[in-house]
């Protein structure tokens, strides 16, 4: 388990990080979302050694992390580092030797990681000739190569287009059963939504939600009231309780203190209900509420 306490640190007067708190469980995938400059990247560059925290600590089943700890973690830095010039193939293998892998171990890693992510043909291409999408693919490749005990990718998913998403979750997705914590950051929510277990939501340096996906999204209560209602009069939902907003047929409720029935019974009243359910919200939600 690798355990983040109470990380304080600042740039001259700026407070990046003002206490920040969270933990990552093996085979947990967690996403670290939060506002530009809200201390992701600050919090991760601690947690790899390549910053030092003022305060707090970073922990590892209990104790401070080592540099040969480190060693065996997966970084992409948010400042990606490959040599333009190298070939992909020589590239990764490269990193794989520096980790501590045999040639053969790293020539293997290689071919097998450049397979997953449809990099075979361009083993050859120096890393100038790439696209921006397929030089992430081959910096995710280079994290990736000395099989590490814990992920730490600072926005691994920016940049790529929806097929590369799809290859590169399944990576990490498979490296996550395995047993390995993987922690990422992300500006795209339906994105973490999707594939963590859990979330923490960052705001000026401070943690403002942290759990899994589910919990967050039952702790906000039932969410919001749907309502479609054909026939009605127009304006028949202007004194619902709570905030109503209407579009056409559809009356969307927040707010609502109880089950909803008297909005049942009054929707009821105005025409054809043809849809009445509780949406519960989404992370977008969440994160929005969470940073307000
Ligand atoms: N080297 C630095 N010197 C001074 N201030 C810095 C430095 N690095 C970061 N900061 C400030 O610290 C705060 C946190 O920055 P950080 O890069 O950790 O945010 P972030 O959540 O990763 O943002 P983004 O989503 O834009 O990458 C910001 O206000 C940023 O301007």
């Amino acid at each position: 388990m690798i355990e983040i306490n109470d990380l304080h640190k600042r740039y001259g007067d700026k407070t990046a990080l003002d206490g920040v708190t969270f933990s990552v469980r093996p085979g947990e995938m967690f996403g670290f979302v939060g506002a530009n400059g809200a201390g992701k990247t600050t919090t991760m560059r601690i947690l790899m050694g390549v910053l030092t925290a003022d305060s707090g600590s970073v922990l590892r089943d209990g104790r401070p992390l080592t540099f040969e700890d480190r060693r065996r973690f997966g970084y992409m830095p948010e400042e990606r580092g490959l040599y333009q010039k190298m070939r992909v193939a020589e590239q990764v293998e490269y990193f794989g030797r520096l980790s501590g892998l045999t040639a053969g171990g790293a020539r293997k890693a290689t071919g097998d990681l450049l397979e997953q992510l449809s990099l075979t043909e361009r083993a050859n291409d120096t890393v100038d000739a790439l696209s921006l999408g397929n030089q992430q693919r081959v910096q995710l490749a280079v994290a990736l190569v000395h099989t590490p005990e814990v992920l730490v990718l600072d926005e691994p998913f920016s940049g790529l287009d929806p097929l590369a998403v799809d290859a590169l979750a399944e990576v990490l997705a498979a490296r996550c059963e395995a047993g390995v914590p993987v922690l990422f950051s992300s500006h795209q929510l339906d994105l973490v939504e999707r594939l963590c277990h859990s979330v923490g939501i960052i705001s000026a340096g401070r943690m403002t939600a942290t759990g899994a996906v589910e919990e967050l999204r039952d702790r906000e209560g039932r969410g919001t009231l749907r309502v479609v209602v054909r026939g009605a009069a127009p304006g028949w939902a202007a004194s619902l309780p709570g905030e109503v907003v209407e579009k056409g047929d559809e009356v969307l409720v927040t707010g609502v203190e109880d089950d909803g029935q008297e909005i049942l019974h009054l929707a009821v009243r105005a025409g054809s209900v043809e849809h009445f359910g509780w949406q519960r919200p989404t992370l977008t939600e969440i994160f929005r509420e969470a940073v307000a």
